[in-house]
């Protein structure tokens, strides 16, 4: 059996009554490198005590990418994430089309983007590009759901966050390609996996429905890791799901699926 894909999981869904120190431990005892959101809700000493690897963070704080005040934010916000990305040797910093709040809905809604709206998101994208060259680090954005979990986010579709990415085009920013919300969204994993081949930073993986562990629900991830691997992908795999029991044993299911 071996292994192919550099398996991770995030720390914010999985043992959610124990304190983030322990379960960043019991990830790395395991064998898993850490996912973690938003750095502002951790003790930085604790994160960097840990000895966690960091695969991915919240790139940012607050900001959006289509408007010069939101935009203006975002970079503030980013260049403050770079930097303790650096102190924490966090492997790639993410980013959404707006700020997430309360339950993951943004902060800033918005039903239609117009034609001005995507000229400036790539504009600010290709700035997040400058500071990435400039530091030396790798920011995703990651695709979300509109249906379910995320209304009301610009450029939340893998079609969108894909256009982004390959007009923008360049090595230090790359998708967070999130197969759960794809799922919901838009479907035909495979197809997607393929047409994003060459600009994923990371994949992220839960069930659907209910956002657990792989062998939860309605996809075959064994199938979507042999497809992956017939097409040279060998990147980081994030597990970002809930256990619908212990999360050891739904480790165990994620690493068996992407396990070859
Ligand atoms: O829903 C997600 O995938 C998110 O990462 C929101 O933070």
């Amino acid at each position: 059996m071996s292994q192919d894909f550099a398996l991770a999981a995030c720390a914010e869904m999985l043992w959610q009554d124990r304190p983030m120190d322990w379960r960043l431990r019991r990830l790395t005892e395991m064998g898993f490198a850490c996912g973690i959101w938003s750095w502002t809700a951790h003790d930085l000493g604790m994160l960097e005590r840990s000895g966690a690897a960091f695969s991915s963070m919240t790139g940012y704080i607050s900001g959006r990418l289509a408007d010069e005040a939101g935009a203006a934010e975002l970079i503030a916000t980013a260049r403050q994430s770079i930097e303790v990305g650096k102190r924490l040797n966090v492997a790639r910093l993410n980013l959404h089309g707006t700020g997430l709040g309360e339950g993951g809905l943004p902060v800033t809604p918005c039903e239609t983007v117009t034609g001005a709206m995507w000229l400036k998101a790539r504009d600010t994208l290709n700035r997040i590009a400058d500071l990435a060259d400039e530091h030396g680090v790798t920011f995703m954005i990651e695709n979300l759901n509109l249906p379910v979990d995320h209304p009301g986010v610009p450029f939340a579709r893998i079609e969108d966050t894909l256009a982004l990415v390959s007009a923008v085009d360049r090595p230090g920013l790359r998708l967070n390609l999130d197969l759960y919300h794809v799922q919901i969204g838009e479907g035909n994993l495979i197809a997607w996996c393929r047409r994003c081949l060459p600009f994923i930073g990371e994949i992220q993986v839960a069930d659907v429905p209910g956002r657990q562990e792989p062998g939860t629900g309605e996809i075959n991830y064994a199938g979507v890791a042999r497809a992956l691997d017939a097409m040279g992908y060998r990147g980081p795999v994030c597990l970002e799901a809930f256990a619908s029991g212990e999360p050891e044993a739904a480790l165990e299911a994620f690493r068996a699926a992407f396990t070859l």
